[in-house]
């Protein structure tokens, strides 16, 4: 019998979400009948350290994975779960991404006491978020907003909204599904009006390129259509190099499971005020190339310029 470990981060979100995917887990080796049980690793990470600052401060890719790539690498652990969006491009050597369970709801989500739409929320409405991606598209589409910074874990960002005193907050649609919480949101967000994350709503399951026993458990609860589309939206990622300090979005889909469904893909690129936003679509049977286009259609509109401003 081998003892798997899987590490995740100690937020409410992380555990649920990891224990959620170690129940399918478990179920898929019961069921295969593999000689394997597990054992979860709590792991506290820089970006759970720093909650105190603007993420999009503090820079640096992976905040919320380096520590934890660190104890697979070490052998501390054997398989990592993360959220997918806090995923940067490059995995270290040695490395790769086992599996991308069924996706959950990709869009953001509006939560506020009113049950307001973005159309509805009165002139000048208190939105907050701490994302440049949200902040630049709900500015493009409301000039009147008023943003403020909104950090924290789920729990807080929901007592904020009425501590601040704020109109409404934007927050992952997944977070809160995976929560339980659905009953908090008010609206969803059409991807037409803001675009997700890379990623948003997709699990990353992280595992030694070495190990092909746990490759193997894992590639039993890969859903083909939503790594696919994340490998679109990933690809995208990479060639803008982009993270969670630059305001770019992307949302991919795939028409069925099929291994050579067709893909399509829109990505966006914005200035950090909202003054202008860019996007282009794209679709094929090739995902890679798929973002590729899409990056580069967008780089032809001018996004480089964009993305320097914002880092800035
Ligand atoms: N930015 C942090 C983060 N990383 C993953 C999620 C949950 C949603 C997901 O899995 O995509 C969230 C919360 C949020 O953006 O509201």
């Amino acid at each position: 019998m081998r003892r798997i470990k899987v590490g995740t981060r100690q937020s409410a979100l992380a555990m649920t979400q990891s224990g959620q995917t170690l129940d399918t887990l478990k179920r898929l080796a019961d069921e295969a009948k593999l000689p394997l049980d597990f054992e979860v690793v709590p792991i506290v990470t820089r970006g759970d350290r720093i909650l105190d600052v603007t993420l999009s401060k503090v820079g640096g890719k992976g905040l919320f994975v380096k520590e934890i790539e660190e104890a697979l690498l070490g052998g501390e652990i054997d398989i990592a779960i993360h959220s997918m969006k806090d995923m940067p491009f490059e995995l270290p050597s040695g490395l790769a991404i086992g599996c991308v369970p069924p996706r959950e709801d990709p869009r953001d989500a509006l939560v506020n006491l009113t049950s307001s739409t973005l159309s509805d929320l009165p002139p000048g409405a208190r939105i907050g978020t701490s994302s440049l991606r949200r902040a630049a598209q709900l500015q493009s589409r409301r000039p009147d907003f008023r943003i403020e910074s909104l950090r924290g874990n789920i729990d807080t960002r929901l007592r904020k909204l009425e501590s601040e005193g704020l109109d409404a907050i934007v927050l992952a649609a997944a977070g809160l599904k995976r929560m339980g919480w659905n009953d908090r949101i008010t609206a969803f967000i059409d991807p037409e009006d803001c675009l997700p994350a890379v990623g948003q709503g997709a699990l990353a399951v992280e595992c030694r390129a070495s190990d092909q026993e746990v490759l193997d458990l894992l590639a039993r609860l890969n859903d083909t259509a939503a790594a696919r589309a994340v490998a679109a939206e990933r690809t995208f990622l990479g060639l803008l190099n982009g993270g969670c300090q630059v305001p770019i979005g992307a949302y991919a889909t795939a028409a069925s499971a099929a291994p050579d469904a067709v893909v399509s893909m829109t990505g966006m690129v914005a200035a950090a005020d909202g003054s202008s936003v860019l996007k282009a679509s794209a679709s094929g049977s090739d995902p890679a190339e798929v973002g590729r286009r899409v990056a580069e259609e967008l780089l032809g509109k001018g996004a480089d310029a964009l993305l320097a401003e914002a880092r800035e």
